[in-house]
This record gives C-alpha cells, sequence and structure tokens, in this order.
C-alpha cells in the first residue's frame, strides 16, 4: 500500500441556505494511498459530490482539513483530474485536441508532438484510435466518456476525481467502460477517487468502497474489496462478489435508516 494521497481529516461543512445552515459532513474522515482506487456510495443527497468539491479545492470546510500529497488543499489544484456524468468536451476542437488542453494549461512548454504523442496514446488505449480529429458530436456518449476520461488523465494528475462518470450511459455501454477504466488503470496507474450510486461498479473498480451514512454524512463503513488485479465483468458473479454486494446493499439501508434485509450476507 503507498503513502496516503488523499486525507480527509474530521471535515464538518454546512451550506448556509435561505432557511438555515444544511450540514453536509460531519466529522468525516477518510484516507486514499496512492495508486488506490476509493469508490465513495451513500444514499442520495448525502454529501458525496461536496466531497469532491473539498477535495479538489474548490470549496473549504467549515471545520477539518483536506490534504492531497502531503499538502493542504487550501485552493483550486492543477493536479486534480475530474471528470463529471456528462463530458463537456468543446465542440470547436477535436478529440486529440480536446484531450490535449490540460497540457496546454499546466505544461505550456511541453513540445506540441509530444502533447500529440501523450494524447494519441491514452486515445489508442481506450479504444478511439482513429477518431482523434473528429468533433465530440460526432462520437457517441460512450466515446465521448472515453475521451474524456483520456482528458482528465493526459496530465498525469495526482488523483483523478470522479462523480457519477457512467450514470448517463446505457447498461451494456456503462460495464465496456468499467473495464476499460479497470484496464487503462492497470497500464497507465492512478490514485482514484470515484463517486457512484452503482455498486456493481464500486465493486468492480475499487480497491475499497466507502459507504457514507444519510445526511449530515460520515464515513459508516469501510470495504476492502481485493479481487484480482486481472478481473473481467465475469468476476462480479462470482460468489465473493456477489456476497460484498450483499454486505453493500444491507449498509446502504442502514445509512438511508432502514433495515438490513433479512437473509442477506
Ligand atoms: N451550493 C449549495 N448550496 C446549498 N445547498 C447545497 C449546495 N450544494 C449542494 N447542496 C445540498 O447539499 C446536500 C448534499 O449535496 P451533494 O450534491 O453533495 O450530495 P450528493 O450525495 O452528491 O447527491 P446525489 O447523490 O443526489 O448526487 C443536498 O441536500 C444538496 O441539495
Amino acid at each position: 500500500m503507498g503513502e496516503a494521497l488523499i486525507e480527509i481529516k474530521g471535515v464538518t461543512h454546512a451550506y448556509q441556505t435561505a432557511t438555515g445552515p444544511l450540514p453536509v459532513l460531519d466529522d468525516l474522515s477518510l484516507v486514499v494511498p496512492e495508486g488506490d482506487f476509493c469508490a465513495v456510495v451513500g444514499p442520495s443527497g448525502c454529501g458525496k459530490s461536496t466531497l469532491t468539491r473539498l477535495i479538489a479545492g474548490l470549496m473549504k470546510p467549515d471545520r477539518g482539513e483536506v490534504w492531497l500529497h502531503g499538502e493542504r488543499v487550501t485552493s483550486p489544484r492543477k493536479t486534480v483530474g475530474m471528470a463529471f456524468q456528462n463530458p463537456v468536451l468543446l465542440e470547436w476542437r477535436s478529440i486529440l485536441q480536446n484531450v490535449i488542453l490540460p497540457l496546454e494549461i499546466v505544461a505550456p512548454s511541453m513540445p506540441r508532438r509530444d502533447r500529440i504523442a501523450r494524447a494519441e496514446e491514452l486515445l489508442s488505449l481506450v479504444g478511439l484510435d482513429g477518431f482523434e480529429g473528429k468533433r465530440p458530436s460526432e462520437l457517441s456518449g460512450g466515446m465521448r466518456q472515453r475521451a474524456s476520461l483520456c482528458r482528465a488523465i493526459v496530465h498525469k494528475p495526482d488523483v483523478l476525481i470522479m462523480d457519477e462518470p457512467f450514470g448517463a450511459l446505457d447498461a451494456f455501454t456503462r460495464e465496456d467502460l468499467w473495464q476499460t477504466m479497470h484496464d487503462l488503470r492497470m497500464k497507465e496507474p492512478f490514485t482514484a477517487l470515484l463517486i457512484t450510486h452503482d455498486l456493481r461498479e464500486s465493486v468492480f473498480l475499487a480497491d475499497e468502497v466507502v459507504v457514507l451514512s444519510g445526511r449530515p454524512a460520515t464515513a459508516q463503513y469501510v470495504l476492502k474489496v481485493g479481487l484480482p488485479q486481472d478481473r473481467t465483468l465475469d468476476v462480479l458473479y462470482e460468489p465473493r462478489a456477489v456476497d460484498m454486494l450483499h454486505i453493500l446493499r444491507d449498509q446502504i439501508r442502514i445509512a438511508q435508516g432502514r433495515a438490513p434485509q433479512e437473509g442477506a450476507a
């Protein structure tokens, strides 16, 4: 296990609303070691997206600290790659030019040919050879999300934060993307924090799954996944994965204030 890359230490946060403060996170602590893939699941509205904004430095917590790579986060970070449910690709740029964009910002002195080579390498890893010159609107939703993942890691960020990146895709495309994401990580290691509502996605992709409690959220349960690195989607049908899904489903029910289902593992 690597050194702690993301450290959330006792973070408490409330939004100020017209009807008073809305407590969202309550003394939340979480550590993601370097190279690990952490999935965060929890009831709707419990504060998952708020957590990503705090890690990216887009907001400051009322109490507690966020550390990234040994530095306290107090402002937006260039070393964080982000991917969202709807990939925001620029229509006036080709796919290749979209992927290159972060390099233009964080590595302006990098020679143009090196930027192109890096972007082409990633596009090839996610199966987008031959689409480099296309405009975003010429690609399917799944292909656009593949390109957006390349863009999120092209500059080798310390951490890739993803907020429901596969949520808008149909079930088959989504599962294809899980495999692509996993294979990409095996070839191009990165540290990741994934927000998802899909328990199967969390078990397939993550090294550990953190279940947040209902709002105000705290870390209610941490599941160490431990599936083999060379996994394919078939692993989700094996008893060990099914057992983990039962545990997570029960934990979500507890987070929602419901009883765990009888007979579940
Ligand atoms: N800028 C804001 N001002 C006021 N309230 C906010 C703000 N952003 C989020 N909230 C509220 O804070 C709570 C947590 O929001 P957040 O988006 O972090 O939850 P979430 O777990 O990601 O939700 P979901 O699972 O539905 O995507 C919600 O009740 C939301 O309405």
